[in-house]
């Protein structure tokens, strides 16, 4: 008995919305060589015509025993098969005979379709019933090689008898026979077309032909242009910038995203250890950005909250997680200060809290110095962005929000060990070492070696490029000592600009700005004092009367620049500028530069393995929320028929494949390749099998992106009513 005229037993869900896609001329896979013959979508791979490319996706192949190997056709515009086995009753016998009464009609349609597309192709999409045997060279069987116990087997040459076509298959002949024509009837899923493709339904089996333009324009053309997929039309390879020439060199595009690996250039940067983990982060980028997470995630224990005695909510901000002992402010600023992570009530981002304890904003005058922080951008500078007043603490406390770096590091902590007893002077810099003493020696050796100066030139880079920009905008940092300045990596940022100004603003002076100019001096010494600190890796040598002993020091182990630099610095009576300091960093700035572009072309390459990993991550999501779902609109087994189905194996394909001898077959390489197939929806073929071995699916990954595109808009939709 022709298995197609009962239900399957093999449980296959009968409705199917099959993708579709068009193959157009340029897909030679896909060209007939006779173009006389119409597309056979019940002959076998192997047979030649098959071999000549007219296999299409979406078929399969029923392997149950006692059935032989039997291929089932779908009717009703639905693609055949696996997924319309179930159907295949009294109306595929009826469909039968219409198809019978029609051959012959179509054979005259085919040939006024050569007349008509002398070179056109024909397109075979789904509804190809595909026995076991793969086409030879067909590059979507290199998934084939895929150890699958089964599918070891079903790879052996044994073609499966094709009941319906009666014939043809295994004897090579098959796909000379032309099948039966239906009626052309709408797709199921009609998915964007070109205006110059016609589309053709014939037995649940959709055609795409080029229209007589199209076809004369491809044949005018010895220029291959790309493959117009429908499915996947948004995966065209990235255009480039430059403009095109006039005649286009043949593109060879894979179809999907690959990341192609490192650039040479960069290979050469890299150490070698990284080469073998080329296509991931490596381990340093990685456990520092952990590391940061984990920091910029610290959460306070409710108990701890209490000992602090912190609010829950601080205007409009919350989860506060103190940075540091409260602590009196450093220099002329007698006040008391606490800085804290906090979170945005509403946006959820992590800023800096700066508290100023006990403090009473004198006028609202000062915000106008506020707003002139607040507008100052530089990756440089810790940015302002707000300040308000509170008595959440408790007592009338001035905040200032700054923009969080989360492992940020002092240069104090980073490059200074404070000194034990700090002697009861605020200031970082007091102290009663002395350079070259035993103290002071001891203290540089705790502090550990002199730093090389190309380290000490990049701080300074980037203390001058901060310190330019709050000079031009009219402003003065004032706080310009070690415990202000913050490394967060490689990166040196003035941090708690600003605090000064709202501090000490007197509402009472005629112009509070007027004396920027003074203040700005006043900053030119605190950066000689500081490059001076770092050179010598101790904060006493910048003390009066150390200040010569130090320089000497400087002219001992490093340039005559840096030690004009500091000189320059530290000559109080001329009026220096932030902008005279860039000839003295000279060709300096080219170094830092390079380096600063070699660190882009590093992170832009991790960004573009990421990009992929991002890319995989959200196909996976769409993937795991349609499969196995449990309920969906009030049907179980949503997630187990239609195009689901096809998911559902396509899942097992992915994840779930095994050796011949059972064990689990776990290749990353076979589920990325897989996965960025999906995601470009590529005409390549795979085969799925169902889990009771009994049938074999064989769809294209553009008919399974369609699937899942589907099926996840009907997830969302429903989400969102
Ligand atoms: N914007 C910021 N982002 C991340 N961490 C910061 C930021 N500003 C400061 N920190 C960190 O907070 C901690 C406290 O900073 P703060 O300037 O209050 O330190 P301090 O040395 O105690 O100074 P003071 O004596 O003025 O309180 C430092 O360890 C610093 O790294």
């Amino acid at each position: 008995m022709d298995p197609i005229f009962y239900s399957p037993s093999n449980g296959i869900p009968s409705e199917s919305k099959l993708a579709t896609y068009m193959v157009t001329p340029q897909s030679p896979e896909f060209i007939p060589n006779r173009i006389n013959s119409s597309p056979n979508f019940y002959t076998p791979y192997h047979t030649p015509m098959l071999s000549n490319g007219l296999g299409g996706g979406g078929g399969q192949v029923n392997v149950g025993a006692g059935v032989g190997t039997t291929a089932a056709k779908s009717v009703n515009g639905t693609p055949p098969s696996l997924l319309g086995l179930q159907k295949a009753t009294a109306a595929a016998v009826a469909q039968q005979k219409q198809l019978q009464q029609q051959h012959h009609h179509q054979h005259q349609q085919q040939s006024q379709q050569q007349q008509q597309q002398t070179q056109s192709a024909h397109a075979l999409v789904n509804g190809v019933i595909a026995p076991n045997q793969p086409p030879t060279g067909a590059p979507a069987y290199v998934n084939m090689s895929t150890p699958l116990k089964v599918r070891g087997n079903m790879l052996h040459n044994d073609s499966p008898t094709n009941l319906v076509t009666g014939g043809g298959v295994g004897s090579g002949g098959g796909g000379e026979k032309s099948p039966p024509r239906i009626t052309p009837h709408v797709s199921p899923i009609p998915t964007t077309l070109p205006a110059n493709v016609h589309q053709e339904n014939v037995g649940g089996t959709i055609y795409f032909y080029p229209t007589a333009n199209h076809t004369s324009a491809a044949n005018n053309s010895t220029v291959v242009s790309n493959v117009v997929d429908p499915v996947s039309s948004h995966h065209v390879p990235p255009s480039a910038v430059a403009p095109i020439p006039a005649v286009q060199p043949p593109m060879l595009y894979t179809g999907h995203h690959v990341y192609p690996g490192p650039a040479s250039n960069l290979i050469a940067l890299q150490p070698k250890t990284h080469l073998e983990s080329v296509f991931f982060l490596p381990d340093e980028i990685r456990s520092e950005i952990l590391a940061r997470n984990e920091i910029s995630n610290l959460m306070l224990d409710p108990a701890d909250v209490s000992q602090h005695a912190l609010p829950p909510e601080v205007d409009n901000y919350h989860s506060l997680y103190p940075l540091e002992p409260v602590q009196a402010l450093h220099g002329k600023i007698t006040l008391l200060s606490s800085t804290y992570k906090a979170t945005h009530n509403t946006t959820g981002i992590k800023y800096c809290l700066r508290r100023l304890h006990g403090f009473r904003l004198q006028s609202t005058k000062c915000m106008t110095v506020v707003e002139m922080w607040k507008k100052l951008q530089h990756s440089n500078v810790v940015q302002l962005r707000e300040i308000f007043t509170t008595k959440a603490f408790g007592d009338n406390s001035l905040v200032l929000v700054y923009d969080y770096h989360p492992g940020s590091q002092t240069l104090l902590t980073k490059y200074f060990t404070p000194t034990q007893e700090p002697n009861g002077y605020p200031d970082p810099f007091q102290g009663d070492a002395r350079p070259f003493s035993h103290k002071s020696n001891l203290q540089r050796t705790n502090n550990g070696p002199l730093l090389p100066e190309a380290t000490i030139w990049s701080i300074i880079m980037q203390l001058t490029a901060g310190l330019r920009a709050i000079h031009q905008a009219g402003l003065a940092c004032k706080v310009l000592d070690p415990t202000k300045v913050l490394v967060t990596g490689k990166r040196i940022r003035l941090s708690f600009c600003g605090t000064s100004d709202i501090a000490q603003f007197d509402p009472n002076a005629a112009n509070p700005l007027a004396v920027t100019s003074m203040h700005q001096q006043d900053d030119l010494t605190a950066l000689g004092r500081l490059v001076l600190a770092l050179a010598c890796r101790c904060l006493q040598s910048v003390q009066r009367e150390n200040v010569q002993n130090s320089i000497e020091m400087i002219s001992r182990h490093y340039s005559a620049d840096l030690r004009n630099f500091i000189v320059y610095l530290f000559s109080p009576t001329q009026r220096r500028s932030v902008t005279d300091l860039m000839p003295m960093i000279g060709a300096r700035f080219y170094t830092q530069m390079d380096a600063l572009q070699s660190l882009c072309d590093i992170q832009e390459d991790e960004l573009a393995k990421e990009m992929e990993n991002g890319r995989l991550y959200r196909i996976l999501v769409k993937l795991n929320c349609i499969n196995e779902r449990p309920d969906f609109n009030l049907d179980c087994t949503w997630s187990e028929t239609g195009d689901r189905y096809m998911l559902k194996l396509f899942r097992d394909y992915l994840f779930h494949s095994v050796t011949e001898d059972g064990r689990p077959w776990l290749d990353h390489a076979h589920i990325v390749n897989s996965l960025n197939k999906l995601d470009a929806g590529a005409l390549e073929r795979v085969q799925l099998m169902s889990r009771d071995e009994q049938s074999v699916l064989i769809v294209t990954y553009a008919e399974l992106k369609n699937c899942l595109e589907n099926a996840f808009a009907e997830l969302v939709m429903n989400a969102q009513t």
